[in-house]
């Protein structure tokens, strides 16, 4: 199925005190996308997120939903809702109604055209539009029906009544979730929505969050500096940098092919070394020659940074080993072992299954598709 371009950012730019923010940034996100735009504090996430949302103004660039330029249209006019990290919900009432709070404020021109078709279901002929007090009554159901199907779908049935209060954070955050969905929005922003909670909550949500996405079909374009939720959830993540976009790609092409140094540690933990094409497909770093096997066309004599994970060394017999060296630190951590290895004087990231104690001697070997090589002109 071909993807359909839904949103389009078209050389973005936020200043504040002479400073861009955001640098012009180009960016298309499709249909039913789960995009993360990840970044350390300050890299200009958020802000790229207002900017979408309509919450703060941009100084120049294009913002287009659907093809038709949304950059001067308000807010509540955007076919958006946002999940924020502090969920904003209103403590004074009570769960079902802070989900239905938005759609009871709407003005009833606005709920008439949103409840449409199913006006005229139970209304064919029309005459339901011609009295008011019915009218309102009518849609006053149908909003308090969709809030309790949105509270089924963050698996909040029967909380209605609770206050706002008498809830955990994750609760609190569904409340904020179910809120935003009632909406029918084409697209959910949501700036760090799960930063509050606990590591174990956080996971579970994730993988909720997910599965609601993918049920939904709505496009999420969700904000975190935390690698491994983006890792968890996304189709595609956008590595920020400075109000720039670093790096774009699936989760699986970032962390195998980051670009450079900066997107290499930023996904995770790495070994990265200096070194030197010595050869057709043979690249010599830690002093020992290794072969490759890469698309990357570097000439012989090259300097490069060579990336590999800590899971894609493998422990072998001093014999088969590429290179050797002994352990300096070991961390038993229940699927895997973490060890440091020094070798060559450098300290080597290895994950293995087997654990080995501190001072032990072993051989290490990396297959050839495991080397990933980045030029240093990409610094
Ligand atoms: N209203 C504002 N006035 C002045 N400077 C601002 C304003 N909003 C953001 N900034 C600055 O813009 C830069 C980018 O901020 P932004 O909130 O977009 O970063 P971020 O990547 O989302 O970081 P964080 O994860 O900390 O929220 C920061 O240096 C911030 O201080």
């Amino acid at each position: 199925m071909e993807k359909k371009p839904l949103i389009q950012l078209v050389d973005l730019v936020k200043t504040y005190d002479n400073e861009n923010v955001v640098n012009g940034i180009n960016l298309t996100i499709y249909e039913n996308e789960f995009v993360t735009l990840l970044g350390p504090s300050g890299c200009g996430k958020t802000t790229t997120l207002r900017m979408l949302g309509g919450f703060v103004k941009p100084d120049s660039g294009v913002i287009a939903i659907e093809g038709k330029d949304f950059s001067e249209i308000p807010a509540f006019a955007r076919p958006i809702n946002t999940v924020f990290q502090r969920y904003a919900l209103f403590p004074h009432l009570n769960v079902i109604n802070n989900v239905a709070f938005g759609l009871h404020h709407r003005p009833l021109s606005f709920l008439t055209e949103f409840y449409k078709r199913r006006i005229e279901k139970v209304s064919p002929d029309g005459s339901l539009l011609k009295n008011k007090g019915l009218l309102k009554k009518t849609i006053d159901d149908f909003i308090m029906k969709d809030a309790k199907e949105m509270l089924a779908l963050v698996k909040l049935s029967g909380y209605d009544t609770r206050k706002i209060d008498q809830l955990s954070g994750g609760q609190q955050q569904r409340v904020a979730l179910a809120r935003a969905l009632i909406n029918r929005p084409k697209i959910l922003l949501l700036d760090e929505p799960l930063a509050a909670l606990d590591l174990k909550l956080r996971q579970n949500m994730q993988y909720e969050l997910k599965e609601m996405q993918r049920n939904l079909g709505i496009t999420f374009i969700f904000v975190t500096h935390d690698q491994e939720e983006a890792m968890t959830m996304s189709d595609r993540i956008v590595v920020m940098r400075n109000g720039n976009i670093e790096q774009l790609g699936t989760p699986k092409s970032i962390y195998n092919e980051p670009i450079n140094q900066y997107v290499a540690h930023f996904i995770g933990e790495t070994n990265i070394f200096d070194g030197e094409i010595t050869g057709k497909q043979e690249v010599t770093f830690l002093n020992t020659k290794f072969k490759y096997i890469g698309y990357e066309n570097f000439k012989v004599g090259s300097k490069v940074d060579v990336v590999i994970r800590p899971e894609d060394w493998d422990v072998v017999p001093a014999e088969k080993a590429s290179i050797e060296g002994q352990v300096t630190f070991s961390l038993f951590k229940g699927v895997h072992n973490e060890l440091v290895v020094r070798a060559e004087d450098h300290d080597i990231l290895v994950n293995d299954y087997e654990f080995f104690e501190v001072g032990s001697k072993i051989g290490l070997k990396v297959d050839p598709y495991e080397i990933h090589l980045m030029g240093k002109e990409n610094e």
